[in-house]
């Protein structure tokens, strides 16, 4: 069987990642996409080599020949754009955060549960070769009792005032929505549902979202979580740590792969890089629900786990400001 995919927005991610994942993918084809600016989307039909090109998201999600949607638009299009395809009764995996606030990603899973469609957000750190090593030495009791779980991160990039990553009303927010988001899937995946937030976001001081935010999570387990992340620093870190009582396991560049360990017998360093597509598996499991009938390793519930957990960040940092 093979899925048949339509790609909603052909910018940054899908041209570097998601269009190449797709066609690779031994079970999938890119059979349309869409985007609103002709010529460029003329340029990505012709670079992908995918048959059938429209401008517009209606006309693609009509399209009988098609299985499922890849949503890789703007944050602010995600729900509406999810619940249309659902209704068009194509499986959805939509880009990350899912949406711009918990009621959205409601919203978009009552649609999706509705027409009896899969869907599924692309927080694919979670396949990651070191991830799932973390989770074993947590689960076979490496790091003793689990404690807490730290990471940095941010993106280096100056926005323009313009990009929607740094307006508030199309990307929901700034750093935490864009790239905490990542980090915050994978806090839920090593230890599981939180039970209290706290956090506080800086506002940036040439754009209406933050440009810092620091959270502290602590989760149904009593174990901490830390999470502190940027936009515009310079060699931004991106770490990730997980602290027991009898050891750590720490990465300092998570895209990397490279994992230290150490325990009272010693200190060792082992390489789980990830796949040279990062989306690839993400595609292949998804493309697996669809065939099997399983849902992906990503629901909807999962990501909106995340959007839980920032919209009581924003409301957090907001309510609790000292006047
Ligand atoms: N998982 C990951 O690691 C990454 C995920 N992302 C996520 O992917 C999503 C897209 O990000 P990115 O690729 O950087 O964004 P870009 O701004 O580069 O691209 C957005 C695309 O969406 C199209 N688009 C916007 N509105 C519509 C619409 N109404 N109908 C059809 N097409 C539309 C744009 O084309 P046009 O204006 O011509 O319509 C453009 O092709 C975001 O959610 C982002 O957070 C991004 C980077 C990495
Ligand atoms: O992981 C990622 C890399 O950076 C991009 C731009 O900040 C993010 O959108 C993306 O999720």
């Amino acid at each position: 069987m093979t899925i048949r995919w339509g790609l909603l927005g052909c910018g940054d991610i899908a041209s570097k990642r998601v269009a190449d994942a797709i066609v690779a993918d031994e079970r999938s084809e890119l059979a349309a996409a869409c985007r609103r600016t002709e010529h460029l989307l003329q340029a990505f039909g012709e670079r992908f080599n995918i048959p059938t090109l429209t401008t517009s998201a209606k006309e693609l999600f009509a399209r009988e020949d098609l299985d499922a949607i890849y949503i890789a638009t703007p944050v602010y299009r995600h729900c509406a754009q999810t619940i249309a395809a659902a209704e068009a009764g194509k499986h959805v995996l939509v880009e990350k955060p899912m949406a711009y606030s918990p009621a959205e990603c409601q919203r978009m899973i009552a649609a999706c549960s509705t027409s009896k469609v899969i869907l599924g957000v692309a927080y694919y750190r979670r396949f990651y070769p070191v991830v799932l090593r973390l989770a074993e030495l947590i689960a076979d009791g490496t790091l003793g009792r689990p404690l807490s779980i730290l990471a940095t991160t941010g993106n280096s990039t100056r926005f323009p005032t313009e990009d929607w990553r740094v307006v508030k009303a199309l990307g929901g927010g700034g750093p935490l929505m864009d790239i905490g988001s990542h980090r915050l899937d994978l806090f839920l995946q090593l230890f599981g549902r939180p039970r209290h937030v706290q956090a506080t976001c800086a506002p940036s001081p040439e754009h209406d979202t933050e440009d810092m935010a620091s959270l502290l999570i602590e989760f149904e387990n009593r174990c901490h979580g830390m999470l502190q992340c940027y936009f515009g620093t310079v060699d931004t870190p991106d770490r990730l740590e997980v602290i027991g009582t009898d050891g750590r396991a720490t990465t300092e560049d998570l895209n990397g792969g490279d994992l230290t360990i150490i325990t009272a017998q010693g200190r060792r360093t082992e390489s789980h890089p990830p796949h040279a597509n990062l989306h690839a598996p993400l595609i292949s499991d998804f493309t697996d629900a669809i065939v099997s009938g399983r849902p992906p390793t990503v629901t909807g519930e999962i990501g909106m786990a995340t959007n839980d957990i920032m919209a009581i960040a924003y409301r957090e940092s907001t309510d609790n400001r000292v006047r």
